[in-house]
């Protein structure tokens, strides 16, 4: 697959439930059941909150969805009520990787993280995508934890 010519990166909107959003999330991890009401209800949640930015790019020409990642806004108390911003679950259609797709979401997210003031921008990844952030500008610094809560 080329790149797509009619590509356009935008905020998720509430229709692109029916534009593949989930067989994309599908491409990161689980995304589990999910119908459209309860895809809805949550696009509502996120979309009344300013410190939630959830961009994809489309393929116009096809209405479909070819990638997504999302910038959470941590709002602290340190660096004088600074702000932080977390990108999370980046993922390009497998068909169309390669084609500067992510760079693109990545900058994107970036440019809204500043335009809304935060001081840095911060990511946890597997080791083999490292290349692909330092491309996207960012730098290797600590160690991810977790624990998992059972419920
Ligand atoms: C915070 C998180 O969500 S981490 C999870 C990241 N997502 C995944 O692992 C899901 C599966 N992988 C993917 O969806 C994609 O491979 C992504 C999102 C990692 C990269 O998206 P792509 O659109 O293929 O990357 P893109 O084409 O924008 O690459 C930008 C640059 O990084 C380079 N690059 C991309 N992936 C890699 C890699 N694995 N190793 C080395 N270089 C890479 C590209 O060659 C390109 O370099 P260039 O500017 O010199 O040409």
């Amino acid at each position: 697959m080329s790149a797509a010519s009619n590509l356009l990166v935008r905020k998720l909107e509430v229709d692109d439930f029916g534009k593949g959003f989930l067989a994309l999330l599908a491409q990161l991890t689980t995304v589990g059941r999910v119908n459209q009401d309860e895809f809805t209800g949550r696009w509502w949640e996120l979309n009344d909150n300013p410190d939630y930015y959830i961009a994809v790019a489309e393929d116009t020409s096809k209405s479909q969805l070819l990638g997504t990642a999302a910038l959470i806004i941590e709002r602290k108390f340190i660096h004088s009520c600074g702000k932080v911003g977390h990108i999370e679950d980046v993922v390009v259609d497998e068909a169309a990787r390669g084609h500067n797709l992510g760079h693109r979401l990545i900058d994107e997210l970036v440019r809204v993280a500043r335009q809304q003031g935060c001081y840095k921008v911060i990511l946890d990844c597997a080791e083999h995508n490292i290349p692909f952030y330092e491309k996207c500008g960012l730098s290797r610094k600590e160690v991810q934890m977790v624990k998992y809560l059972d419920r």
